[in-house]
């Protein structure tokens, strides 16, 4: 109720309001609902061929009218194509999974995503349950993600997002590095299921490789490689990387999202530094605190529970500096826009020839 002296807003008609963008946090919570649903009871792989509401509920055993709603908010979200059945009132329509998300979303392709996107999505959500807590009490504890806690990351939702990206901004990273013909050595290190590096030596194959991880991720890594039929190229060294010898030698080292479990990263880099060949090349890909606040958007949700463990999200070009403190040359920042969940900074560093 208003009374005579309350204003009212007056939008203008045809510009959004300037609430909607929070107006559409609930409705975006509403999609992702309606994925996970739709991954949860398999729904893709059914609609890998053209289904109406009725022929889906039918073999779903689903209320055909939910269904129905549902069908229509995947296709809104551009998961599924919609066609008109017949010129007839109540209209239906056929839904098939749209070509583009058939690699992601359909279970039989190697780069399905499912597993992950639903990971990713409920544990946000038991993240964000307790974040008045958190403020109240102060940090997580750092070692919420413990060794096999990574060790069945890497079995499935790692996994499946360096198929989806990190395994391929990898590849072409490394092809644009001179000067490196013939057969190399290279180092995934914190590599997690060995993805990444199957992919370095697939692209490469007069070069051999080493994933460091872990014990127990180093195991699930070295099952990987020899799945792929690469053990005489690739193995797998188990231990801690701020501790154990990484051994040297190696002319590219490749290093995704790992330095901010480091302890101490000067010190890191600096191991890493001498794991190089003179010549060989540092290539670090982490998310950073962008100045820029529309990226920032994009960024600092994923990394908030993150930052609320006490690990350390670096401002924008912090880590470049720090690796031009440990020695390395020629540095080179590159945003990774099709990084898993959210965009980052590779950073590019040589130990320059003796
Ligand atoms: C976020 S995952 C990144 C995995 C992979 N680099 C990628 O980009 O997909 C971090 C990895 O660092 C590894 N890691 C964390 N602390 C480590 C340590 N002290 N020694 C070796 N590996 C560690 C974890 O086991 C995990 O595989």
């Amino acid at each position: 109720m208003t009374n005579e002296n309350e204003t009212v807003a007056m939008p203008d008609m045809t510009q959004t309001h300037p609430l909607d963008p929070l107006w559409s946090l609930s409705l975006m919570s509403v999609r992702a609902d309606a994925l996970d649903t739709a991954l949860e009871l398999g729904l893709f792989s059914q609609l890998l061929r053209p289904q109406t509401a009725a022929t889906l509920a039918e073999c779903t055993q689903l209320d055909e009218a939910a269904l129905q709603a549902l069908l229509d908010v995947l296709w809104s979200m551009g998961l599924l194509l919609r066609r008109r059945c017949h010129s007839r009132v109540p209209c239906r329509y056929g839904f098939e999974l749209a070509g583009s998300m058939i690699r992601w979303l359909n279970p039989e392709s190697p780069e399905y995503c499912g597993d992950s996107l639903r990971f990713r999505l409920h544990s946000m959500r038991r993240f964000g349950a307790q974040l008045p807590q958190l403020l109240r009490q102060g940090s997580m504890a750092p070692e919420a993600a413990g060794q096999s806690s990574w060790a069945q990351a890497a079995q499935s939702q790692i996994w499946q997002e360096q198929g989806a990206a990190t395994a391929g901004l990898a590849v072409q990273a490394v092809r644009q590095l001179k000067e490196l013909d013939g057969p190399r050595r290279f180092l995934d290190m914190g590599g997690g299921p060995g993805r990444v590096a199957i992919a370095l030596a697939q692209d490469q194959p007069l070069w051999q490789g080493v994933v460091f991880d872990q014990p127990e991720t180093a195991a699930v890594a070295g099952q990987a490689i020899a799945r792929a039929g690469l053990s005489d190229r690739v193995r797998a060294q188990g231990g801690d990387m701020e501790q154990t010898p990484l051994g040297g030698g190696y002319d590219v080292i490749w290093c995704s999202s790992v330095l901010h479990f480091c302890a101490d990263v000067p010190k890191m880099l600096a191991r890493l530094y001498e794991a190089l060949a003179p010549g060989g090349y540092l290539l670090a890909a982490h998310a950073e605190l962008p100045d820029d606040r529309e990226l920032a958007a994009r960024i600092l949700p994923y990394y908030l529970p993150l930052r609320m463990r006490g690990r350390t999200l670096w401002r924008q070009g912090e880590l470049a500096v720090m690796m031009r403190q440990a020695g390395f040359g020629r540095l080179h920042e590159t945003m990774l826009e099709s990084y898993p969940l959210a965009p980052a900074c590779l950073v590019s560093g040589r130990r320059e020839a003796a």
